[in-house]
């Protein structure tokens, strides 16, 4: 159980956001939120205590500092302090109100009630401690893709979901018609924050299993290949499970990856097509794009 929390806060020009969310994920931020101030911005970001150093503080702090010396702009001042879990949740509270995404949804705080005449999608979501609020650029990406893979095509469609996180993209695809969502995450904490989202939204354990470990776990536990896969990581881990991702996926299926930093794709797509993959569409947000892909014809 997780007590105690590092928060952090940079304050810096606006356009080193996006690297300093990043840097933020990296050294594996469970919340991030980021409000303007003047002309600079305050990017802040939570972390387990038992999980991070002072010293990985200040090695976080030294990057986000060369990140901005690099693209020339003003140095960001940087701190952090140690906040109980009670603060914690008040503060992300304080900083989270219902946003639209795409043309279908709504993410709703599971504290706050959907605005009267909503005609969304009432995506509800509590994220605990796991990463997954939709209010970073990639999870949008893949809700977007979701919603126009799922709008508009058969929608009785069973999904794989690596690295779940909140569980956000799987309860997005079941509320747009998907039969059912086996969700896997390496994280224990991301995993209790997914089961508290699933009952949240009216879901039942059938429909979207959540499962502690990753690919592998969800070929041991589905009964037959799925159609789709989701999956929003870091573009190295991806690159890991590329050469396994075919051995859970009908010869037709479809996948969203995101969690690619736009200089990365590339490298993210040749791999797509060495392992029989063909990137149909890159969607980008900021620095961050989101691959939506097909098994080639064999
Ligand atoms: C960027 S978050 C994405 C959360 C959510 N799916 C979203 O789109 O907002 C990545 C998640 O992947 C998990 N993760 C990291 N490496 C993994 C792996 N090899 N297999 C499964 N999950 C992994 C992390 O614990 C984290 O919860």
């Amino acid at each position: 159980m997780v007590n105690t929390w590092w928060e952090v806060k940079v304050l810096c020009d606006p356009s080193l956001e996006d690297t300093v969310f990043w840097r933020f994920d990296s050294f594996g931020s469970q919340g991030t939120s980021t409000q303007q101030r003047g002309s600079s911005c305050v990017v802040q970001a939570y972390f387990p205590q038992h999980r991070l150093e002072l010293l990985d503080l200040s090695a976080m702090a030294l990057l986000i500092k060369q990140d901005a010396l690099c693209n020339d702009l003003v140095l960001p001042r940087i701190s952090w302090q140690l906040i109980d879990e009670e603060d914690w949740s008040k503060s992300w509270k304080d900083h989270w109100k219902p946003e639209p995404i795409g043309d279908r949804f709504l993410i709703t705080p599971a504290w706050l009630e959907p605005p009267a005449d909503n005609q969304r999608l009432v995506l509800r979501l509590d994220p605990g401690v796991a990463f997954g609020t939709g209010n970073h650029p990639t999870t949008q990406l893949c809700l977007e893709s979701l919603e126009m893979r799922l709008t508009y095509e058969k929608t009785d469609v069973t999904i794989a979901d690596i690295g779940c996180g909140s569980g956000i993209l799987s309860i997005g695809a079941l509320l747009l018609g998907a039969r059912r969502a086996y969700a896997a995450d390496t994280d224990d904490l991301a995993i209790h924050s997914a089961v508290g989202n699933r009952t949240l939204n009216g879901l039942t354990e059938q429909q979207l299993p959540l499962l502690h470990g990753s690919l592998d776990t969800i070929a041991q536990t589905i009964d037959a290949p799925v159609d789709g896969i989701v999956c929003n990581i870091l573009a190295e881990v991806i690159m890991d499970l590329i050469p396994q991702m075919h051995t859970i996926v009908t010869p037709d299926g479809w996948g969203i990856l995101s969690g690619i930093l736009l200089d990365q794709s590339k490298l993210v797509a040749d791999t797509l097509e060495q392992h029989g993959w063909v990137v149909a569409t890159l969607w980008r947000r900021q620095e961050w794009c989101c691959l939506n892909v097909r098994r080639s014809p064999a």
